[in-house]
């Protein structure tokens, strides 16, 4: 197919043209041949079609608006036909909708006119470099540290991942904490022409307001105090590259904006600079958070969600992934260990199976480390599990809370959640932990010890 000659052969690599304004069409012919590639026009859909239907191409490039059709037609085509083919559109200037719309509908990219020959010639790149997963390339990456998994929202989550990673669409991937979403993150990246680039990955939630604007877009010296040189932001760091946005309904409402406009534009502008900078960045974003809701609620701008969720990835928790639970302990078990020589006890892997997991893989590699680090060297027992109550049982005691059981047990039972829930979070530092339940290390160690929390004495690690 086209992009095994991409792969293989030194010609230059061919691209479909399709527009029905000559002028245009000649202006970008001119352009794509001084980047030494062969092109082939067309000057409408039908014409289009049938260049696909007789020839293997590189790349198809296509207007939107033609007189016989849509440039839409021609990527339902390809998609439809499965093409191994990459196929941006060109769209009138601020018409998102449109180029929207083409992304959902699998175009790998866009560019809005006046066509700019910087943003031309790094599509073109991209498109012409889009690698091909070698056989079996996915399910050994899944195998190291890609996804563990086999339930079918998994493999769903696994086959969307491999679809999407050669497009440049933006991807939002939601789901719970610790669900893998950074990860898939990541195996978009390792599998899409963008591998090779800087993955930027931003806690949007960490970012001091006051800062985020020179943050993302950098800043130039003497824009403020303390600016004493040129300095890049996330974007020109990603240049290239993709920009993993975590946690990005945490971004204020005005940095939505500034973020929007980059976005779109394709384009940033440093702090107390006065030129804006050209950048080509995928984004990649991700939230525990119904980012749908936070809309509604008018606290993240429809636009800015819109953009962002052109393709939407959702991680399954753990708890709806039951029947892969043991296989999937077992795997971190040996990633972790790094040999076979600790084993779970059966009783243990039964009674994880049964666990709710409100913390998700994150959590259950939490619990291994910990386990690995309690138990006798041979095998994990439930005990070395530590397990926080599950959620029916954690209701139970909620209930239980109208006095049906003495006072003090359930004050010990909250507590005691709220210290598991704190060393799980921080992978069983006492001292972050301590941290993050704000006592002091020396408090946690004694509750620790009074609760019967296993580790109180081990040493930090
Ligand atoms: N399905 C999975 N298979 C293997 N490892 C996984 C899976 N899901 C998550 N993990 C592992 O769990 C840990 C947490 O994953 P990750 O950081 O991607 O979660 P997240 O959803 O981004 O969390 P947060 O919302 O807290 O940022 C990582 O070590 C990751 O490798």
């Amino acid at each position: 197919m086209s992009n095994e000659r991409r792969q293989t052969s030194n010609t230059a690599a061919r691209v479909l043209l399709v527009d029905d304004e000559p002028d245009i069409l000649e202006l970008l012919e001119l352009a794509l041949l001084r980047m030494g590639l062969e092109v082939d026009r067309a000057d409408g859909v039908h014409a289009a079609l049938d260049c696909l239907k007789h020839n293997d191409y590189d790349l198809c490039l296509t207007d939107m608006r033609m007189q016989d059709g849509e440039g839409l037609d021609i990527v339902r085509h390809i998609t439809a036909q499965n093409l191994d083919l990459p196929i941006a559109v060109i769209t009138a200037h601020g018409n998102m909708e449109s180029a929207i719309t083409a992304l959902k509908a699998g175009a790998f990219d866009y560019l809005s006119k006046p066509v700019s020959l910087d943003q031309l010639r790094a599509l073109v790149k991209s498109a012409i470099h889009v690698p091909k997963p070698a056989p079996g390339k996915t399910e050994q990456s899944s195998d190291e540290r890609g996804l563990l998994g086999h339930a079918p929202a998994m493999q769903k989550v696994r086959d969307l991942i491999g679809r999407v990673a050669r497009s440049q669409a933006p991807v939002h991937i939601c789901g719970e904490s610790g669900s893998g979403k950074e990860l898939a993150a990541r195996l978009i990246v390792e599998q899409s022409p963008r591998r090779e680039q800087t993955f930027v990955p931003v806690n949007c939630g960490a970012i001091p307001e006051n800062l985020m604007e020179s943050e993302f877009f950098g800043y130039r010296k003497g824009a403020f105090t303390g600016a004493e040189q040129d300095r890049d932001g996330f974007f020109q760091a990603a240049n290239g590259g993709t920009l993993f946005l975590d946690e990005v309904a945490d971004l204020p409402l005005a940095m939505q904006v500034k973020l929007l406009r980059a976005i779109q534009e394709k384009k940033v502008r440093k702090v107390g600079a006065t030129q804006e900078e050209a950048v080509d960045v995928r984004i990649i974003s991700a939230t525990h958070n119904d980012l749908a809701q936070r809309v509604q609620e008018g606290k993240f701008r429809q636009d800015l969600y819109y953009r962002l969720n052109v393709i939407n990835l959702t991680m399954p928790p753990l708890r709806e992934l039951r029947d892969d639970i043991p296989e999937i302990a077992q795997r971190l078990l040996l990633r972790l260990r790094g040999d076979s020589t600790v084993t779970f006890a059966p009783d243990a892997l039964s009674t994880l199976g049964a666990y709710a997991f409100p913390g998700n893989v994150r959590e259950l590699e939490n619990i291994i480390e910990r386990a690995l680090a309690l138990c006798d060297g041979v095998a994990i027992h439930v005990d070395d599990l530590q397990l926080t109550p599950s959620e029916d049982e954690t209701t139970g005691t909620a209930l239980a809370a109208d006095g049906a059981v003495p006072l003090p047990d359930y004050l010990d039972q909250v507590e005691r959640n709220e210290i598991l829930k704190a060393l799980g979070r921080t992978r069983f530092n006492r001292t972050a932990a301590a941290r993050m339940l704000g006592v002091t290390f020396r408090t946690l160690r004694y509750r620790m010890e009074r609760l019967g929390i296993k580790g109180a004495d081990k040493d930090e690690g």
